[in-house]
């Protein structure tokens, strides 16, 4: 894709920006650090015998499985975050909620719930040993819970053959995703005590029976020790046959597939990306996925402009993926402005960050910082800036000639500021001369009854021309005041029928105190 895109720059950041520096303050990956971590009872600690892993990967199975692919409706939705769902017997345990907890705090206005559910279990496989998993974002937010549609172990083998061919999958692809799910995690004892005694084992204070030995570890030990006859998975050797519906599933084809699997750890690996990638992509109809979402080779992250008077303010980083820190790469970012200018400077290096189980490394660039604080470009507000490039060891980078386009016809002025009673401060956005946006107003985030993020848009009345105070000879001020000091904020304008936001959240406490 071609950057700006606010909502695929955001998918891509979470998805990718995993561990390291300028991962988002709350990265998903930190959580299924190390892999065995279970966040939900203190108490316990590492040897629950549980990970918020598998509760991740679980919920997403949990909310996809209610798909119903004849009339289009249920899958990855968020439906699951419903209380009234995870009420249901299909829904036992209590790894729903756990996930929900750490999950949905990643959703924003440009993700949703159910994207952030299928961002965590992505997440939990990739940085757990797993295959990377093609990511696709756009997934709508159900309101109402779904009808109910989870198996049971307890259901027979045409029954699950029925409910997968509902959600999508055949006889074999049921057999492939079960065993990819059943490599982490296992059953516990307290929400089936049909399926699992007290096991009086330390290093599985929650009587938690595993489907493999390495049940937070994605392997196909699922498969070689189930081939071997020494598995412990107890839906295929538990006390009770009727809830052994692994035995039945993994059986029901002559054991071939699991066969395969047991055969070659790759063929799994890759049979498992294909199938959680489609479980992951399973919507209701009408929603409508970005393509595959991969990461950018050259990403401006945190761009800024701020107007300071007569200078204009430029903050931002560039991430240069896929690669290691490398003292002698040179890293130059140019800007070009209205006047037809070019203008240049060295990018320091400032840290580097992971992804996909650290397959991946990027390294990070300030624009004109050090490491400790960044420090903006100083800019001339008359030439402004239109777009940005890179020069990365001599090589020009701008999106194939498209540039990296920067909207300068408005931003965040310095002279913005808090106090002055009975308002709780003064927002002031400088607009650049000969723009003439339609609209500027404040935008704020807010979360309606089921938890989805909408924006309120709060018009700032424009300046009439007597009133019209100038912030330097190319920007004019449009201001607002607020009377709600704890409102955060971006600031949005509507330019040529086109909406540009602002990124960065504002709030009235960052702002120096209004003079009196
Ligand atoms: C017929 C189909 C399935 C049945 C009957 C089934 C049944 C179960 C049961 C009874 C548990 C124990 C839950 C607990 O004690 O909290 C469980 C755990 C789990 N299932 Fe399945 N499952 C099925 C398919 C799947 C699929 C397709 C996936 C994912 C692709 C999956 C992923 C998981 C995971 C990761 C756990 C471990 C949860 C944890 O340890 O916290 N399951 N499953």
């Amino acid at each position: 894709y071609i950057w700006p895109s606010p909502q695929l720059d955001a998918l891509e950041a979470v998805r990718f920006d995993q561990l390291g520096f300028n991962t988002l303050s709350n990265t998903l990956a930190t959580f299924v650090q190390p892999c065995n971590l279970f966040l939900f009872d203190p108490t316990i600690g590492p040897n629950a015998g549980r990970s918020d892993a598998a509760d991740w990967i679980r919920t997403a199975y949990h909310d996809a499985a209610t798909h119903n692919s004849t009339d289009g409706t249920g899958g990855i939705d968020g439906s699951i975050r419903f209380p009234a769902e995870q009420a249901r017997a299909e829904n036992a345990g209590n790894g729903f909620a756990n996930t929900m907890g750490i999950v949905l705090a990643i959703v924003d206005r440009y993700i949703s719930n159910a994207d952030a559910i299928a961002l965590g279990a992505l997440i939990a496989i990739e940085t757990c040993g797993g295959p990377e998993i093609a990511f696709r974002g756009g997934r709508a937010d159900a309101i109402v819970p779904n009808v109910p549609g989870v198996p049971l172990p307890e259901q027979s083998l045409d029954s699950h053959i029925a409910s997968f061919a509902r959600q999508g999958f055949t006889q074999t692809e049921m057999i492939g995703l079960v065993a990819c799910g059943h490599t982490f995690g296992g059953v516990q004892h307290n929400f089936f005590p049909d399926i699992v005694n007290v096991l009086n084992d330390p290093t599985s204070t929650d009587n938690v029976a595993h489907f493999d030995s390495t049940f937070v570890t994605f392997d196909n030990n699922v498969a070689t020790e189930y081939i071997a006859g020494t598995t412990k998975n107890p839906l295929v050797v538990g006390f009770n046959d009727t809830t052994n519906s692994d035995k039945r599933i993994f059986g029901s084809d002559g054991n071939a597939t699991m066969l395969s699997f047991a055969n070659s750890p790759d063929h799994f690996a890759s049979t498992c990306a294909d199938l959680f990638a489609r479980m992951l992509d399973t919507v209701p109809r009408g929603v409508e996925l970005t393509d595959v979402i991969t990461p950018l080779p050259v990403k401006p992250s945190s761009v800024k402009l701020i107007m300071d008077g007569d200078t204009l303010q430029l903050f931002g980083l560039v991430r240069l993926w896929n690669t290691t820190e490398d003292p002698t790469r040179t890293v130059r970012v140019l800007w070009h402005d209205h006047a037809g200018g070019t203008g240049n400077n060295t990018m320091n290096f400032i840290s580097t960050s992971s992804s996909v189980g650290g397959k991946y490394t990027a390294t990070w660039y300030g624009f004109n910082s050090t490491v400790f604080g960044f420090m903006p470009l100083l800019l001339d507000p008359v030439a402004g800036v239109t777009s940005l490039s890179f020069v990365v060891d001599g090589i020009l980078e701008n999106q194939g000639g498209l540039g990296f386009a920067i909207q300068d016809g408005f931003m965040l002025s310095q002279t913005s500021c808090q106090g002055g009673a009975p308002v709780s401060g003064r927002v002031d956005v400088a607009v650049r001369n000969g723009v003439h946006p339609s609209r500027v107003y404040l935008e704020q985030i807010n979360i309606d009854s089921v938890q989805r993020r909408f924006i309120t848009e709060i018009d700032i009345t424009p300046p009439s021309h007597q009133q019209s105070v100038a912030a330097n000879s190319a920007y004019s001020l449009w201001s607002m005041n607020l009377t709600d000091p704890a409102m955060t904020f971006t600031i949005g304008a509507e330019i040529h029928g086109i909406k540009y936001s602002t990124t960065d959240p504002l709030s009235v406490f960052e702002f120096a105190p209004c003079p009196t």
